[in-house]
């Protein structure tokens, strides 16, 4: 060797799993050359130094951190807030059903668009210019929506709103998985999703203070996301670029300043040096021009990692977790809540049960891993979804019969079903009935009020009084005493829904592309997510209409078994790890069942730690062993 390299050191051990590493020191097979004065580091060296580090983590990481997934906040209140916002608005601006669909989903139409156009911001801009870029549009729509004179302008605001969640919901988790700690991403990302199921949260608080408000209530409810957004930007000014994609893009210099900067005063050298080492190497993986997608797709690793990362958001979106959250008020409808004031309230209570249970998810990340919470949390999911499709199934084999068949002066397709199941079933009927305890007496199927769901067309429920003897409306539920069920299966839906296959799918895609196809594989299966968003809560009614609710139930449980199929064949464990040591655990076939390093042998490369003089061509001479 030169003697101008007179400083070697061991830099990296492709440790696939802690005890793997720990095995190979106990076997000795791998003698680690040139570490100082003799001292042969051992992998399990390594794990003690991330285990050190992990005990002081920089409160700056903190604030980043914060400050990021402002942008899952963001994501969480535009896509939660609608719905209350709708309640005023519809009456309001007289919409129709058609323009109520296309003011929702817009939003989820453009993020997806967005987030597949997002890779290539990401990759061109930074993470940093596309938080910015995100915040600035989560203003600009804010404040369009909040001053819309009509719906047309509302519309335009909406779309603005959608394109800011596509290019956070892509950017964010990235920018956090490249600024943590190893020992920490996962919980780092994994608040991210906290935030955004915190925005839901706050959504429906805040649609609920505001639907007192008779006119223009939802002006406030849509407008209040300015606050968080310029927030954001204003705290991104002042925070700094991911140091990965400096490093990339040849920015050394700020690229070691910033690591620096968010490690505290913990030595940087390795993690930098490490970082270099696999951006070269990446560059000869990736090879040439051309564009990334196509060089995901030729190379191997990363086209395994590309559907693993798109599948676990197709599922995530198949489990129906927006379904149920999106009917949870009916759910509560069916159990007896017949006000509707006081269904919104509780509507509020489902999502802060989500929140409450994804910060379990933030708190077992980093204790059980991500495979094994995912696992955990589909297989509880899948049992809850199989509950609700049972207490769906009872209430409709319960379903009250019809008792009143009044002359229907439309001559609707209302006045031909026997039972409330049939009746609620077409979405142009509702039922009209009376109670006595849990008896339904007096029953009819009527047309609804095409310009307001809650009230029928004509007869006794057109005009319904607060009177303890008036008829009771309802309209996309029937009255059942299985209610009980239907409202467990919801509360232990989100229960298990929440900590693993709520977060996991975006923690997961931040880690396990390599840098080079990190932006284009993460707008990928952020794009997924978000047309998968769109399926699921376009075709829910449908799917109702045809299988019913206990088929749409059951469908969705059946789902969630492929999921587990899919996510137990195929998921290897990322936990602890360097970004840049992902790859490797999908260097062999793409499903191992969990086997974390498809080869048994693993591999121990070395490469040298600059000293001062340091060159960048002095890495060419790595040994790699
Ligand atoms: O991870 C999030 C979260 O679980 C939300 O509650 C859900 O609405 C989103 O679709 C999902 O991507």
């Amino acid at each position: 060797m030169s003697s101008s390299y007179d400083e070697y050191s061991f830099n990296r051990v492709n440790i696939l799993m802690g005890s793997r590493g720990q095995k190979a020191s106990e076997d000795g097979q791998q003698s680690l050359t040139g570490a100082p004065s003799g001292h042969r580091a051992t992998p399990g060296d390594l794990l003690d130094q991330d285990a050190s580090s992990s005990s002081s983590t920089p409160a700056f990481m903190y604030v980043l951190a914060f400050f990021s997934a402002l942008g899952g906040f963001l994501f969480g209140y535009d896509t939660g807030v609608v719905s209350g916002a709708m309640l005023l608005l519809k009456k309001e601006m007289n919409l129709t059903t058609l323009w109520q669909e296309v003011l929702v989903s817009s939003t989820v139409g453009a993020a997806a668009i967005a987030a597949l156009s997002g890779g290539f911001l990401n990759g061109w801009l930074g993470r940093r210019i596309c938080i910015l870029l995100a915040s600035f549009i989560f203003s600009i729509g804010g404040v369009i929506l909040s001053i819309a004179p009509d719906k047309e302008v509302l519309l335009v605001g909406r779309i603005v709103v959608g394109l800011g969640i596509g290019i956070a919901s892509m950017t964010v988790p990235v920018y956090i998985a490249e600024v943590s700690p190893p020992h920490q991403r996962g919980q780092l990302v994994t608040i991210n999703s906290l935030f955004i199921t915190g925005g839901q949260f706050i959504a429906s608080v805040v649609d609920g203070a505001f639907s007192y408000m008779r006119h223009g209530g939802w002006r406030y409810m849509l407008g209040l996301s300015v606050v968080p957004a310029v927030l954001q930007f204003v705290g991104f000014l002042f925070l700094p670029e991911s140091p990965r994609w400096l490093l990339q893009k040849g920015r050394s210099q700020e690229a070691r300043q910033v690591l620096s900067r968010i490690r505290g005063d913990q030595g940087v050298d390795e993690e930098y040096d490490h970082i270099q080492a696999s951006i070269e190497e990446e560059g000869k993986e990736a090879g040439g021009g051309g564009l990334v997608i196509m060089k995901i797709l030729r190379h191997g690793p990363t086209r395994r990692a590309l559907v693993v990362g798109c599948g676990l958001q197709m599922f995530q979106q198949l489990s129906g977790i927006n379904t149920v959250m999106y009917y949870s008020a009916t759910i509560l409808q069916m159990g007896g809540v017949r006000d509707v004031k006081q269904a919104i309230w509780l509507a509020a209570a489902t999502s802060a049960t989500n929140f409450v249970f994804t910060m379990l998810g933030v708190w077992l990340v980093e204790r059980v891993g991500r495979r094994k919470l995912t696992l955990g949390s589909l297989f509880g999911t899948g049992l809850s979804l199989t509950l609700l499709a049972i207490g769906f199934l009872l209430s409709a084999q319960s379903s009250p019969p019809v008792t009143l068949h009044p002359a229907d002066p439309q001559n609707s397709t209302c006045r031909l079903y026997g039972s409330c199941e049939l009746c609620m079933l077409d979405p142009d009927c509702g039922f009209c009935f009376q109670e006595n305890g849990t008896r339904v007496f007096d029953s009819s199927c009527v047309p609804v009020n095409e310009a307001s769901k809650e009230h029928a067309a004509w007869g006794r429920c057109s005009n319904q009084t607060e009177e303890a003897d008036s008829p009771i409306w309802a309209y996309n539920y029937c009255p059942t005493s299985y209610s009980w069920i239907i409202l467990l299966g919801l509360i232990l839906y989100l229960a298990f829904f929440a900590p693993g296959m709520g977060p996991m799918p975006w923690t997961v895609n931040s880690e396990i592309f390599p840098l080079w196809a990190r932006s284009t594989g993460n707008a990928c299966s952020a794009g997924v997510n978000w047309i998968f968003n769109v399926l699921v809560s376009l075709t829910f009614l449908h799917i109702a209409e045809f299988l019913t609710y206990y088929g749409a139930f059951f469908l969705y449980s059946g789902l969630v078994v492929l999921a587990l199929l899919f996510v137990y064949g195929c998921l290897p464990e990322t936990k602890g790890l360097q970004l840049e040591d992902i790859e490797n655990l999908f260097m062999g076939p793409l499903c191992t069942c969990g086997a974390s390093s498809p080869n048994d042998r693993r591999q121990v490369h070395y490469i040298r730690v600059k000293g001062n003089n340091y060159l960048p061509s002095d890495n060419e001479a790595s040994d790699v062993d």
